[in-house]
């Protein structure tokens, strides 16, 4: 079993055997029936990317791809357009969240990146001082929540350190905050996109990446999803580590990295894939 199939079965049962319900979700599934879920709060892990342990299961498959897509339209386009996702990478799953007819997903996400200048006051601050403390990605902004309707942002704070390793390099380290998880569904798809980030910052300053902290506030599985929940725990995993490589130089410029810059070796999922009735 890989290190994080271990975490993720431990929290699969942690969740079913010693979970509560929410009351009063906000979420409903497509048939208007309310979205509830069984949860534990704070949930934490810590990832040694440089050791080999990816946040990412084998016991079913994670479309990364599409994940790291939807980073780029957030950090590189810096845009809440849903017209962007579709046309420039044929991603669609963001539509059940568009606000009002807008072709947006209001102002949220890549837009408060945009508004904020948060990705080149990161990058400018990593560029004066590598070793300042103060390197935070925060997309909680109330300014923007009152702009426009819309899905409050979920993975919505990450933290940069630099350190230096006894080999002379440098090696950046993040942490990713969430305040709410559909551990099932995104909990591999939210990890995986933050590495593919601190790998993105790493390979611009011609660094290596360290570790990855992991922290959920609400870390849920939806009340529909017990039979897949299951399923998973009773699924063997795969021995092998999956790992995310970013075949770019270094020194390469952020917004120059493409999704196909990505590549996933050593993933074999565990088949058939798993089907989900989302909560909106
Ligand atoms: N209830 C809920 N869960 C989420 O994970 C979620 C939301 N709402 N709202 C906003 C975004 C949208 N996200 C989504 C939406 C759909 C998929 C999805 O359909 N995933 C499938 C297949 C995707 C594909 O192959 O492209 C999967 O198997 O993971 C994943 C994340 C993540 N977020
Ligand atoms: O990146 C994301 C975006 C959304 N989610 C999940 C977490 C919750 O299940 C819903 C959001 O509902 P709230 O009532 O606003 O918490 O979407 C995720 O896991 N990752």
């Amino acid at each position: 079993m890989t290190y994080a199939d271990t975490i993720f079965k431990q929290n699969i049962s942690n969740i079913l055997d010693n979970g509560v319900f929410s009351e009063q979700a906000r979420p409903k599934y497509k048939n208007g029936k309310t979205a509830n879920s069984k949860y534990i709060t704070g949930s934490f892990a810590t990832y040694d990317l440089q050791k080999g342990q990816f946040p990412i299961t084998t016991l079913r498959r994670i479309p990364i791809k599409t994940a790291i897509k939807e980073l780029m339209w957030i950090y590189q386009d810096q845009t809440s357009d849903l017209g962007v996702l579709k046309e420039k990478y044929a991603v669609n799953y963001w539509d059940e969240w568009e606000v009002a007819n807008s072709g947006t997903i209001g102002q949220r996400y890549g837009a408060t990146v945009k508004k904020y200048q948060i990705i080149n006051k990161l990058l400018d601050g990593l560029a004066k001082n590598p070793w300042n403390r103060r390197n935070i990605i925060n997309l909680w902004q109330y300014e923007d929540f009152e702009e426009t309707e819309g899905l409050l942002p979920c993975a919505f704070q990450t933290m940069f350190d630099v350190r230096r390793g006894a080999d002379g390099e440098i090696y950046l380290d993040a942490t990713l905050i969430q305040r709410s998880n559909d551990m099932l569904v995104a909990h591999h798809i939210n990890a995986m996109q933050y590495v593919a980030l601190q790998m993105m910052i790493a390979k611009h300053f011609s660094w290596k990446v360290g570790k990855f902290f992991y922290f959920i506030n609400n870390l849920h599985i939806y009340d529909n999803q017990f039979e897949q929940a299951n399923e998973l725990l009773n699924r063997q995993a795969n021995a092998i580590e999956p790992e995310l490589r970013l075949n770019v130089a270094d020194g390469t410029n952020f917004f120059d990295i493409k999704p196909e810059d990505f590549e996933l070796v050593n993933y074999e999922p565990v088949q058939p894939q798993l089907k989900f009735d989302l909560a909106i």
